[in-house]
């Protein structure tokens, strides 16, 4: 199984069946259908911070003077559209905010990009996880836990399925050497930021400044502990690794949307430790890399482009030179990740 089952799901899910937050099969794009309904014209947009319980945080003229927090509930003409992490609704009612109030979502905007998420490999119905998230900072320890590149491969499917930009955090560098770990990703082109025990963070600030990254990593490589750097005040909980099984306990399990203070947001996903893949399919990965996705384009319809495929393009123009070996290497081992008898054992 892909999904802890010590992580409580966003209770917003329990109370609507799966084919509410499922997002149809889109291979041209990942935006999802969205409702949008008549009338309303004087609902106010906002941002969606927390989902819990069936009620949503919404931040309501962000950056202006009038910016307050405002609690609301669905509206019953929305029916089970899902509502997750930094959508960006509108709310009628009472947009006050004061302790007491409660608006109304009754439109979600389209979203720029959608991270997902099936229950296992073998599972094609997904979750959405967050929305709108141009960057997805994969969090992975050097040492305590070993950091594991299948995971990783994983975490960068995800990444590519979305639309979301992915870039690496190295933790723990005081305990070893990251850098063989980090060969195995040199043909991504990713941006790698490193950290040891209380080393600074400036640089990963500075890349993530402006933006909206969300956060994802195994329980223990230090997730928590680099978005308190990242964010004074924050206070995610520090758990503690345990000894013999090289992981840590989970302290809370909801998603939360976490303001940088030079502008952009942080969300933390403790309950997304890794992602069932059953809704992916190879364009989507392939989106990830345009360079090879037009000479993928010359392909036999239907090809897996793995290094058996017959006449694919791919291998061939390694074999004439004009693509590198490492990058399409990169690739199909991503492109693994979706044959199940590999993904589905290398999952946990
Ligand atoms: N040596 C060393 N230890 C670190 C570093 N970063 C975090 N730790 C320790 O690793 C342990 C786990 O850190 P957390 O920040 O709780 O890890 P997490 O990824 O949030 O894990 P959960 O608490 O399970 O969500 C804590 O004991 C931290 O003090 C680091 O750079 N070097
Ligand atoms: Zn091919």
């Amino acid at each position: 199984m892909s999904w802890l089952t010590d992580v409580e799901d966003d209770d917003e899910y329990s109370d609507y069946d799966e084919s509410s937050a499922r997002v149809r099969p889109n291979p041209k794009g990942n935006r999802p259908r969205t409702k949008t309904r008549p009338g309303h014209e004087d609902a106010i947009p906002g941002r969606v911070l927390t989902v819990d319980r069936g009620r949503f945080t919404v931040l309501v003229g962000e950056d202006t003077a009038e910016e307050r927090t405002v609690l609301a509930a669905r509206a019953r003409e929305l029916g089970r559209t899902a509502i997750v992490a930094n959508d960006t609704v509108e709310l009628v009612g009472d947009t006050t905010g004061t302790v007491g109030s409660l608006a109304r979502v009754v439109r979600v905007a389209e979203r720029s990009t959608l991270l997902r998420r099936s229950a296992d490999d073998t599972d094609a119905v997904e979750r959405v996880i967050v929305a709108n998230a141009e960057q997805m900072l994969i969090v992975i320890a050097a040492a305590n836990p070993e950091p594991r590149p299948r995971l990783v491969d994983r975490y960068l499917v995800a990444a590519f399925d979305a639309g979301v930009r992915p870039i690496i955090c190295v933790t723990k560098t005081d305990l070893a050497d990251p850098e063989p770990f980090l060969a195995n990703f040199a043909g991504l082109d990713l941006e790698v930021f490193r950290r040891g025990q209380d080393d600074d963070v400036t640089e990963l600030a500075a890349a993530l400044r402006g933006r909206v990254t969300v956060a994802v990593g195994h329980s223990g490589v230090g997730k928590s502990t680099l978005v308190n750097a990242l964010v004074p005040g924050a206070h995610r909980a520090i758990g503690r690794v345990n000894a013999v099984t090289g992981r840590g306990r989970h302290t809370s399990s909801s998603t939360v949307l976490l303001r940088l203070s030079g502008g952009g947001w942080v969300i933390d996903t403790p309950g997304v430790r890794s992602f069932g893949l059953g809704h992916v399919n190879t364009d989507n990965i392939l989106r990830g890399f345009d360079d090879l996705a037009r000479v993928a384009a010359e392909c036999p319809r239907g090809c897996t482009h793995l290094p058996d495929a017959p006449d694919c393009e791919l291998n061939e123009a390694v074999a004439r030179g004009e693509l590198s070996a490492d990058r399409v290497d990169s690739l199909q081992r991503l492109l693994t990740t979706l044959v199940p008898e590999h993904g589905a054992t290398l999952n946990r």
